[in-house]
């Protein structure tokens, strides 16, 4: 706004004066500017380091999500206080906008695109220590019981995992093993009576209530494993827009939709008028819209014939390959291989082993753990354990 020139009397004539009057009226009608609450800087790397923090080597926020606001490792393993606000929208079958996006941080600007979007990561450094884009140490989860029901073991524990940026790290394991948990408690999306314990780091930033809301849907994004979180009244085209506008990008429109295999005229469709590999694919898109640096897909393929399944897995690759990360919670081990770098064994609850998705491979002598083998020869196409 240009300076009112100054009156060669010091005083503005009376029809400025007015003018002005009537100005500050106007401005006095308006609602208070708010401004976002004030954090203190995070620590210094080398602090973060004495702390056990995985210290990235240079990973600036990006997608307009200013983390420099926020406190990393502000909250003590067990709290729950977002997890469990989150979760009762989960439950109310919540809109996927705001499952893969969350509310936009304070100061985040809409349509701001990053420039480094899409670059490699940055080179490692012989001496200096890079941790991996996701670190998961020590998490043990388990439920609070209600209505005078007895207290169940913990569900997941003592995971640790890390995820390094490039890889596409198959999560595999039976039913009821967990994983659809693990990748809920690495977004923050858990029930209130679940009781967590343990750390998870992404970027050298601890994830909790403070640094979650402004990573999740921007630079993390969750594919649910249920299509019911699919806003029931809304087009699904209007869904995708919605992710996009939260995570600062613009809306993918019928490119988006063609990419992944979908007919364009489908924006237009509510979820119930979609299949259920259709509804998949719809979610798969609103999760990258914004190209996350960490994708958790919780069995994307599912309800997919052999081709979409490609597709998806393909477009989870894809991400990879730009410099960021998978996690991929999948049954379909068999698909998953040409698209994983390693694969990582969950059994009730705990991590029984990692291994290079190569090793998995003719009869799996290749394979460490006692559990990966067995899994893998019992296999349909590995002749049921036969051989195991
Ligand atoms: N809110 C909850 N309260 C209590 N127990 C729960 C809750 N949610 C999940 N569980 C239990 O935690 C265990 C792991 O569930 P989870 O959904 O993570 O399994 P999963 O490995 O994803 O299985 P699937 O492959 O069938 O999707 C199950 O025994 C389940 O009953
Ligand atoms: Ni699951």
């Amino acid at each position: 706004m240009a300076a009112p020139r100054a009156h060669p009397a010091g005083r503005a004539p009376r029809g400025a004066a007015q003018r002005l009057r009537r100005r500050l009226a106007r401005l006095r009608t308006l609602p208070p500017v708010r401004r976002p609450r004030p954090c203190p800087a995070p620590p210094p790397a080398a602090a973060r380091r004495r702390a056990g923090a995985p210290v990235p080597a240079r990973d600036p926020p990006r997608g307009g999500a200013d983390l420099s606001r926020l406190r990393p490792g502000a909250l003590a393993p067990g709290d729950r206080r977002a997890p469990g606000r989150r979760d009762a929208h989960l439950e109310r079958g919540a809109l996927v906008a705001r499952l893969v996006s969350g509310p936009r941080p304070p100061g985040a600007r809409p349509g701001l695109r990053d420039a480094r979007l899409g670059r490699a990561p940055p080179a490692r450094s012989a001496r200096r220590r890079v941790s991996a884009l996701l670190s998961i140490r020590d998490l043990t989860l388990g439920f609070a019981p209600r209505g005078g029901a007895a207290p169940a073991g913990a569900v997941l524990r003592e995971l640790r995992l890390d995820l390094a940026r490039g890889e596409v790290l198959a999560l595999v394991g039976t039913s009821g093993a967990g994983k659809s948990l693990l990748a809920h408690a690495v977004l923050g999306l858990l029930p209130p009576n679940a009781e967590l314990s343990g750390e998870v780091w992404f970027a050298g930033w601890r994830l909790d209530a403070d640094t979650l809301p402004a990573l999740r849907g921007r630079r993390i994004a969750l594919v649910p494993q249920s299509v019911t979180h699919l806003d029931p009244l809304m087009p699904v085209g209007r869904q995708v827009a919605l992710a996009a506008r939260r995570a600062g990008v613009p809306d993918p429109g019928a490119a988006g939709f063609r990419r992944l295999g979908l007919d364009p005229a489908l924006r237009a469709a509510h979820p119930h008028a979609l299949s259920g590999g259709m509804a998949r694919r719809v979610l798969l898109l609103a999760a990258l819209v914004g190209e996350p640096d960490l994708v958790i897909a919780d069995e994307p393929t599912d309800h997919l014939d052999p081709a979409g399944a490609a597709a998806v897995l393909e477009a989870l690759a894809a991400v990879a390959r730009r410099g960021g990360a998978v996690l991929l919670v999948t049954h379909d081990l068999v698909s998953a291989l040409p698209f994983a770098t390693r694969v990582a064994l969950l059994r009730d609850g705990r991590l029984a082993g990692t291994e290079p998705a190569s090793a998995f491979a003719g009869d799996g002598e290749g394979i460490a753990s006692a559990y990966g083998r067995t899994l893998w020869r019992a296999l349909p196409q590995n002749g049921f354990g036969a051989n195991a």
